[in-house]
């Protein structure tokens, strides 16, 4: 079978681009091992943030202790899976179905390249003009004795019944979100992290304080301590043992160290496409070296955050250059959040950066204590903003329940350079977080 463009995955760094080529009339088709729309649609962003929901919703209650609300209901955690499935699980096939209508055909299996213009899948060869490879991460398995014994993300959103007690083998992104989802329905969490702090990425400051606060709500954290062994015990426990001479205990024990690139039996080596240890290298259209192959999303080698939005802008980018725009890529600056209770969000610029440079300058807001009956007593609540010498807002970094939606309302105004003016002279609802908080940053900017 002869395509215009295969795609290779089939979650958000395929699929947009897919869309938009289909509907100029190119013959495309996406190939998927796995379930059609990938990670974040099925095992990532989507289930995640529905089963954080009552978490959420217990952890603003508990903002509420002591001044008007005594006790918080419990999460019946099967119940909450059930829902998980009979939301998620359609969205799958919805997807396909969605994209047949533009006359995109999906071929299910494992791609390999033979080559630069043909794949298998299974028996059947396909060609194509070009091809994308958009294959996405999957969660790393620590190389330690009993890494057999240990479970991953994909695991824990499809949990049955939430364990008496886990222990979480990191603390980034994944580790801190579903150590608080676990938390809340009842678990007794542990995490054991190798280096010094939780939330590599995120403003030191900011990544402590949700430390603390859920170090408060009774989860344990230990740093400096590299996990070495996992190993089954006669009373159904796991115990993990660190390299520091640290034992734990627990009914459940997550990897959750990272995601590596989904590259091997790709085929790469066979058509000579360059890679390294963090996925496929490409130059600055995501052409890869073989010059009909380019690469979207996760897969990718690349310093820019490996995040739902950024795989999506990467395969509207494609779609543009393969229907003849010959501009580069340029990246807006990239928000990211971490679904932690409280939550924690960054965009451009970071405090940390800045504090190195001479040129910028960092100020912090503490809103959550100048508004804090209007926010929820929501007290933690803060941003740091980075401006520049123009006071132009360059960058920020958030912590607190509504950090998410503020974040996002604070791009246009770093990508748009907005003046105080531009600020002042609109008017947002009140009270609302971005209508507390745009309006104080007015008062930094030019
Ligand atoms: C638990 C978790 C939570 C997350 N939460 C967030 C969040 O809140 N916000 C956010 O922005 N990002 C989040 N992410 C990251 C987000 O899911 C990814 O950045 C995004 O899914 C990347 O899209 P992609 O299309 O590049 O890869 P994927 O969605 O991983 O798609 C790649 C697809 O390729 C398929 N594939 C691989 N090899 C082959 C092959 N040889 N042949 C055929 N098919 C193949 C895979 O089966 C997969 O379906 C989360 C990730 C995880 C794991
Ligand atoms: N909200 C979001 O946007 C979101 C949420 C989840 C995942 N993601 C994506 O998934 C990626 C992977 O997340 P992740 O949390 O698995 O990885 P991560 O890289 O964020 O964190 C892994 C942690 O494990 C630690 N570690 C490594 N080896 C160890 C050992 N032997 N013992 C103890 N600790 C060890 C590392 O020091 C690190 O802090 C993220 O970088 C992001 O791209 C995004």
């Amino acid at each position: 079978m002869m395509y215009d463009i295969i795609f290779i995955g089939s979650g958000h760094a395929a699929w947009h681009g897919a869309q938009t080529l289909a509907r100029a009339g190119k013959k495309v088709a996406l190939v998927e091992a796995n379930k059609v729309a990938g990670t974040c649609t099925n095992f990532g962003c989507n289930a995640k943030i529905l089963l954080d929901g009552p978490a959420e919703m217990m952890h603003h209650l508990h903002h509420y202790h002591g001044i008007g609300i005594n006790d918080t209901p419990d999460i019946i955690w099967p119940e909450l899976m059930a829902y998980k499935h009979q939301v998620i699980d359609p969205l799958s096939d919805g997807l396909a179905k969605m994209l047949s209508v533009d006359g995109i055909d999906i071929i299910a299996g494992h791609a390999q390249f033979i080559d630069p213009q043909t794949i298998t899948v299974g028996d059947v060869q396909y060609q194509a003009d070009q091809f994308v490879i958009a294959t996405g991460q999957r969660p790393a398995k620590l190389p330690i004795t009993g890494a057999e014994l240990t479970h991953d993300s994909t695991d824990f959103l499809d949990l049955p019944e939430m364990p008496k007690s886990m222990v979480f083998i990191g603390a980034g992104y994944i580790a801190m979100e579903f150590a608080s989802i676990a938390h809340a329905a009842g678990s007794q969490v542990t995490l054991i992290e190798y280096g010094n702090r939780a939330l590599n990425g995120f403003d030191a400051d900011y990544a402590q304080q949700v430390v603390t606060d859920m170090s408060a709500k009774g989860i344990q954290f230990n740093f400096g301590q590299a996990v070495a062994s996992v190993t089954a015990l006669d009373n159904g426990q796991y115990a993990v043992a660190t390299a520091q001479g640290q034992r734990f205990e627990a009914e459940y024990v997550m990897d959750t160290t990272g995601r590596v690139a989904n590259i091997d039996g790709l085929g790469l080596d066979t058509i000579g496409v360059a890679y390294d240890r963090q996925g496929v290298l490409v130059n600055d259209h995501l052409q890869t070296n073989v010059p009909n192959i380019y690469a979207s999303g996760d897969v990718i080698s690349k310093l820019i955050a490996r995040l739902t939005p950024t795989a999506t802008f990467e395969s509207h980018y494609i779609a543009r250059v393969l229907l003849g725009d010959p501009a580069p890529i340029t990246y807006p600056v990239v928000p990211t959040v971490a679904f932690t209770l409280p939550r924690v969000a960054q965009v451009g610029v970071t405090p940390d950066e800045a504090a190195k440079r001479d040129d910028l300058q960092v100020i912090e807001i503490p809103y959550g204590q100048v508004m804090r009956f209007q926010t929820l007593n929501d007290t933690h609540a803060a941003i740091k903003i980075v401006l520049n010498q123009k006071q132009q807002l360059v960058g920020a970094a958030l912590i607190g329940d509504f950090a998410p939606e503020v974040i996002n309302a604070l791009v246009p105004v770093i990508n748009k350079h907005y003046t105080s003016d531009d600020l002042k002279n609109q008017i947002f609802a009140f009270p609302t977080h971005t209508g507390i908080v745009l309006p104080m940053i007015a008062n930094y900017l030019a």
